[in-house]
């Protein structure tokens, strides 16, 4: 997979060269390339931004060094693929494992980070219509403000190469975790058995494989129930066996 990631801070972006998007990058399984608008700035002080047309506080990015970026990295992706654009952007649609599923199973995400109040809107239009560009997603992590997208762009960039196939070393490991299956992960422990008086549930110690596995799916239920019933609502009932809810 083929990651381009445009914005004003590239050395924001340092983070992706440790763990294991480090090692996805290493390996050759993901290729992660940082790119400072204002290398397409024209000006002495390398301006991208500018005052908001109707008025109002902070400043909107120009669309010129963005068109222009944005020219030049779609020129020099992987031959035969076209880019998903993403902007992260507390407007955006909720970015979920689903959403970094699907991701994962693309050739090539450009990111563009926004900063001060946005992106003129006519950039995100305008690549739209690109036929180098499959679509645009504007996606967010939350309901919180950022200083701009570098930041999201490190989390989706995780969440989504540690799915490649060939970058985790027991790809299992992703089988149960929260919100694989629509559900928060099951409590874990290891040794030692005891410790300050609080003991490894007996279970789990049983070597009963079958009862570990349903003890494990109702504490994974009773965690959602109580954390988050939006889960449990939104979970397919035909994936909910006759025992699950029993209790
Ligand atoms: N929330 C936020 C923001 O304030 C700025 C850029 C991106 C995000 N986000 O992805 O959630």
């Amino acid at each position: 997979m083929r990651v381009d990631v445009i914005g004003i801070f590239p050395e924001y972006l340092a983070p992706l060269d440790l763990s294991i998007v480090g090692r996805a990058r290493t390996s050759g399984l993901l290729d992660v390339v940082a790119h400072d608008l204002r290398d397409w700035t024209h000006d002495v002080h390398r301006t991208v931004d500018d005052t908001p047309y109707g008025g109002g506080a902070g400043m909107v990015m120009k669309p010129e060094p963005w068109g222009e970026a944005l020219d030049a990295v779609l020129a020099g992706g992987p031959p035969g693929a076209r880019a998903r654009l993403v902007v992260p952007t507390p407007g955006g649609r909720p970015f979920t494992q689903e959403l970094a599923e699907s991701y994962a199973a693309l050739p090539w995400l450009v990111f563009a980070c926004g900063r001060y109040e946005g992106i003129d809107a006519r950039v995100a239009a305008h690549a739209a219509a690109r036929a180098e560009i499959d679509a645009v997603d504007e996606v967010s992590l939350g309901d919180y403000v950022l200083a701009g997208g570098e930041v999201a762009v490190l989390v989706i960039v995780e969440a989504v190469a540690r799915l490649l196939p060939g970058v985790l070393g027991n790809p299992a490991s992703l089988t149960e975790e929260s919100h694989t299956g629509g559900l928060l992960e099951y409590p874990v422990f290891t040794k030692p058995p005891a410790w300050r008086g609080l003991d490894v549930p007996e279970i789990l110690r049983s070597g009963d494989h079958g009862r570990i596995a349903r003890w494990r799916r109702d504490q994974a239920l009773r965690r959602t129930a109580a954390v988050r019933p939006d889960l449990i609502r939104a979970l397919d009932p035909a994936t909910l066996d006759r025992t699950d809810l029993a209790t």
